[in-house]
């Protein structure tokens, strides 16, 4: 088999992506994908004497759990959570309809691309592929969880009510993490305004990575952290998340957990507990033999909320360490760039 003559005609316009590239069969994928030797993952670089805590969450209200969150948060930016309330069966169907859409034929995906509004849903391939040297090694598809109305209008069918009753689902685990959260920066609940500018917005995206005849040389998603407030993933059992060891230069491996989801927290919550919790760096790898999928749920504000440090984080006299910046500008300034590290957070940065 050979490849495409045009790449991006191929991965993009008749949306085949990179399912269709690994589809083909080939023994090497395109020069555009490889990564330069200092940019490839390490596997010298996993350590096995760090791992995130995984909480379980039978007893929400247990002083103990609500701690175990807020030390997860300030010393990890990321843990796993069990007994968390969304049913297994809304999980698993909703990993099937995430294999079920991208199995669709291109056709069928291009049909999809061409018709959806792309501010309720958006198929593509890599991250931002015109503002990238080189590729990542992924599909996904974009599903803003916006009105009941535009939802049941452009929310691909086939896994429109898979979807739709996991976010029901996810909405009630998200408000009570947030509500947590927020105890630890002092404040005591989450009013309207706190909600629009935590959760004001939310993303649920399905990641798709088949598998790669280059998989050491290429990137899932290269090592960026979230902008979101909090995210809630959901891996399948292959692995590949890695997140960054607390010496900033190793990576610790995320093992898949039966049932569990993966919460890390994002830049906005950095920012608004003026870096108390931290939104850790991190990145997915792909393999040779097997399709790996991701379901993040980006909780974002909304677009025109504003960003800062809450006063409550301040109230002790603490300097801010950020400005306030309308949450839209750091959206656009995000997908202006390729995956850098955690290079976002200057652009709020004091
Ligand atoms: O695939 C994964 O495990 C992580 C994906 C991720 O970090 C992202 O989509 O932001
Ligand atoms: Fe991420």
């Amino acid at each position: 088999m050979s490849l495409p003559s045009n790449l991006i005609d191929f991965l993009v316009s008749q949306a085949h992506g990179v399912k269709g590239l690994s589809d083909l069969g080939v023994e090497a994928v395109p020069d555009q994908y490889i990564q330069s030797l200092e940019h490839r993952f390490d596997n010298g670089k996993v350590v096995s004497h760090e791992s995130i805590p995984v909480i379980d969450l039978a007893n929400w209200e247990d002083p103990d759990v609500t701690e175990s969150i807020f030390n997860a948060a300030i010393k990890w930016g990321f843990f796993q959570i069990v007994n968390h309330g969304i049913p297994l069966k809304v999980i698993e169907d909703l990993k099937a309809s995430v294999h079920r859409f991208f199995e669709l034929p291109a056709d069928e995906k291009k049909h999809i691309k061409e018709n959806s509004p792309s501010d309720v849903v958006r198929l593509a391939t890599s991250f931002s592929p015109h503002a990238e040297s080189v590729l990542e090694w992924k599909d996904y598809l974009h599903l803003v969880y916006a009105s009941e109305e535009k939802i049941q209008a452009y929310w691909p069918a086939i896994c429109k009510e898979q979807s739709l009753e996991y976010m029901k689902h996810a909405e009630v685990l998200i408000r009570r993490l947030l509500n947590v959260l927020l105890k630890g920066l002092n404040v005591k609940e989450m009013d309207n305004e706190r909600e629009h500018a935590l959760m004001g917005a939310m993303i649920l995206d399905f990641n798709y990575y088949p598998p790669c005849p280059n998989a050491e040389a290429v990137a899932g998603v290269g090592p960026h952290s979230d902008i979101s407030s909090i995210t809630v993933l959901l891996q399948d059992d292959n692995g590949g998340l890695y997140v960054r060891a607390s010496d900033g230069d190793n990576w610790i491996f995320v093992p898949p957990v039966d049932g569990a989801l993966v919460i890390n927290i994002g830049d906005v919550l950095q920012i608004m507990s003026n870096d108390r919790y931290k939104s850790i760096e991190h990145q997915a790898v792909v393999n040779r033999a097997k399709t790996r999928i991701s379901i993040p749920i980006f909780v974002n504000p909304a677009p025109d909320a504003i960003i800062g440090p809450l006063p409550e984080v301040l109230e002790e006299g603490a300097e801010p360490k950020y400005k306030q910046v309308v949450f839209s500008d750091y959206f656009k300034y995000f997908f202006s760039k390729p995956h850098d590290g955690k290079e976002t957070l200057e652009f709020a940065r004091i």
